[in-house]
C-alpha cells in the first residue's frame, strides 16, 4: 500500500527538490510542491518533478474571484496533479468553478483555517478565537460546493470527518515528538494525525531540513 506521506519539498531550487525527492521516493506517497517551488520553476518544474513518478500534489491554495480561481486551474489542467487546493474562505461559487475546470481525477481540496493560525491569530482577523467551529463550518461548504476534501489540522480532523465520511483530509502541521514545530502552532504527531482520520500526512521540514532525508522519512514510516 503507498504510504500516506506526502513531502512537503518548499525550496525554489529544482535540482534540491530533484534530489529531496529521490532521495525519500521509497518512503513518501506524494510530492507536495507549493508557492515557492511553482513562483521559481513553473508549470515545467512540476513536470519534471512528475517525471520521477510519484504523485503530485500543487499546493498553490487559490483564492480570488471564482472566474479567476477557475481560468487559473484551466492553464494548470495539462499537469494533471493527484491534488490541487484553493482556500475555502473563497466562497462556495469559487470552489464550484475550482471544481468544474480540474482535470477528471484531480483531488480538489480547500484549506479550512491555517495550521500557523492560533486562537489569538484567528481573533486578530475578526474570528472566533476556537479553531474548529471554523473548520466544521468551511468542510460543510466545501463538501456541498462539490470538492473532494479539505486541508486541517490534526485536531480538527476527526470532527470534519464526522461531518463528511467520505471526503478527503489531508493533515499538515505534522510533527514527530522530537521535531520543532517551526511556525506551525496546531501540530500533531503522525500516528496520531493518521488515528483521528487524516487521508494523507504532509511533512516538510522534518524531512527536507533533516541531516539525512532518507532515514527521516524511514523514521516516520516506521511510526505508522
Ligand atoms: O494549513 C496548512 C496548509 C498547508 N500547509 C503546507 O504544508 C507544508 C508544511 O510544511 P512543514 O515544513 O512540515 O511545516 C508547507 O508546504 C505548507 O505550505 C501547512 O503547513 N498548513
Amino acid at each position: 500500500m503507498r504510504s500516506p506521506i506526502y513531502v512537503a519539498i518548499d525550496t525554489p531550487e529544482l535540482d534540491r527538490a530533484r534530489s529531496i525527492a529521490e532521495r525519500v521516493r521509497n518512503h513518501v506517497g506524494g510530492i507536495k510542491l507549493g508557492l515557492e517551488f511553482f513562483s521559481a520553476n513553473g508549470r515545467a518544474g512540476v513536470r519534471e518533478m512528475a517525471d520521477l513518478g510519484l504523485p503530485i500534489f500543487l499546493d498553490l491554495k487559490l483564492h480570488d474571484i471564482p472566474n479567476t480561481v477557475g481560468k487559473a486551474i484551466q492553464a494548470l489542467r495539462p499537469l494533471k496533479p493527484a491534488i490541487l487546493t484553493v482556500h475555502a474562505a473563497g466562497g462556495r461559487a469559487m470552489m464550484e468553478d475550482a471544481k468544474a475546470a480540474a482535470p477528471t481525477g484531480t483531488k480538489v481540496v480547500a484549506v479550512t483555517v491555517l495550521t500557523s493560525l492560533d486562537g489569538s491569530d484567528l481573533s486578530s482577523i475578526g474570528l472566533a478565537a476556537e479553531p474548529q467551529p471554523q473548520v466544521e463550518r468551511l468542510t460543510a461548504l466545501a463538501r456541498d460546493a462539490g470538492l473532494d476534501g479539505v486541508v486541517c489540522s490534526g485536531n480538527e480532523v476527526a470532527a470534519a470527518k464526522a461531518a463528511w465520511p467520505d471526503g478527503f483530509f489531508v493533515v499538515p502541521g505534522v510533527r514527530p515528538a522530537e521535531s520543532g514545530h517551526g511556525d506551525q502552532k496546531r501540530v500533531m504527531t503522525p500516528r496520531q494525525a493518521l488515528d483521528n482520520g487524516a487521508s494523507i500526512l504532509v511533512v516538510g521540514r522534518p524531512i527536507t531540513q533533516a541531516a539525512d532525508p532518507d532515514t527521516a522519512a524511514r523514521a516516520i514510516e516506521a511510526t505508522l
